[in-house]
């Protein structure tokens, strides 16, 4: 893809995202009310490069199905190295039928590296040193290899693969399945401005895509890669706390839920521009709050619990313990 195609591509893919955070619709499937009259026999997605993944589990296929509903990639250009036959089978409803065994065991990492130019590594950091080994012999400089792996860092993919290969170590989390992940990444020492372009332009086809330096992607870890669970833990006590106080389950967790996503909605704003333009949670926290009323009474009691402080000790955790595997 040439450098003038990625960018008209990028800015195709700012557009959409700008009026899917707009019109808070998640997925692509009717990006736009003209969009939704489009004829789609034929293939059509911004990315025109054959992606592979070795492991397609529970992040590897948030990814899958977010470039595919996002229309960042096509099931054309996609396959996957797995173990399991039961992961093949979710992945050809997905309409990926490139799909090769075991990257380790069964060839399937030279299978995938001669039909892939975009490697995501999408294995448990455990397992990834074997299959460093087991693809190095197949990557060459056509290929950018990609892991998602929390705490390896960018000198382990580099020595695991060879001198001169290009990779890239990005921290996605699984609201990227409906099109809202936030990434960040880092490049590897060989890897190029096309690299950075690229990676760039996949993740934030599904989300938000920071590039950082690679000191912070423990950190990262610990604030977004992990992050949903602990927004999720926070919605179901939400939920509890509504059905506590005589709410019908459903409604509670609607309301929770949907609370989280409003308030999330608007520290998040967008300038002119299309940057960020951050809004201070404490501003928006204190225009809920009326003197004596019911947020203030709530507020005391989480304050009173020390909820600010256990989640700072839960992302520092998650940090540590990322820093350690690595
Ligand atoms: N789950 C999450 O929310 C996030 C996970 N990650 C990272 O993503 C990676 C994967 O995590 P999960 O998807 O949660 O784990 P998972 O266990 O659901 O998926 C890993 C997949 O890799 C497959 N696999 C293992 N060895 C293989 C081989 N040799 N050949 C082919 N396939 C192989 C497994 O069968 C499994 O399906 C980890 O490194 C994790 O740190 C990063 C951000 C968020
Ligand atoms: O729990 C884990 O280790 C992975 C990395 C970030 C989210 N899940």
């Amino acid at each position: 893809m040439s450098l003038l195609k990625l960018t008209a591509a990028m800015e195709s893919l700012s557009a959409k995202l700008a009026f899917r955070q707009q019109h808070g619709s998640a997925v692509a499937a009717a990006a736009s009310p003209a969009e939704a009259l489009v004829d789609h026999a034929e293939p059509r997605y911004d990315i025109d490069e054959n992606i592979g993944f070795i492991g397609a589990g529970q992040m590897g296929e948030a990814m899958i199905r977010g470039f595919l509903e996002s229309g960042v990639s096509h099931p054309s250009r996609l396959s996957a190295s797995v173990r399991s036959s039961a992961r093949a089978t979710a992945l050809s409803r997905l309409g990926v039928t490139r799909v090769f065994q075991d990257a380790v065991k069964s060839g399937g990492a030279a299978a995938l590296a001669a039909s892939a130019r975009v490697i995501f590594l999408g294995v448990k950091p455990q397992g990834l040193p074997e299959v460093l080994a087991a693809l190095a012999p197949h990557v060459g400089p056509q290929h950018l290899v990609v892991s998602i792996a929390a705490g390896v860092r960018l000198a382990t993919l580099e020595a695991g693969l060879g001198a001169g290969v290009r990779v890239a170590r990005v921290m996605p989390n699984t609201p990227m399945l409906v099109g809202q992940g936030a990434s960040a990444y880092a490049l590897g020492s060989a890897a190029g401005e096309r690299d950075a372009a690229l990676v760039h332009a996949l993740l934030s086809g599904v989300g938000m895509a920071l590039h950082v330096d690679e000191r912070c992607m423990d950190a990262v870890t610990g604030v977004s890669g992990s992050g949903p669970a602990y927004a999720y833990m926070m919605i179901e006590a939400m939920a509890d706390g509504g059905v506590q106080a005589g709410l019908p389950r459903a409604t509670a967790l609607a309301l929770a839920a949907k609370t989280v996503a409003g308030a999330a909605a608007m520290v998040l704003g967008e300038g002119a521009d299309g940057a960020l333009d951050l809004t201070h949670p404490g501003v928006l926290k204190d225009r809920v709050g009326s003197p004596g009323g019911t947020t203030i009474a709530a507020i005391a009691e989480l304050e009173n619990s020390g909820v600010r402080g256990a989640f700072m000790r839960a992302v520092r955790a998650a940090a540590e313990r990322s820093a350690a595997m690595g």
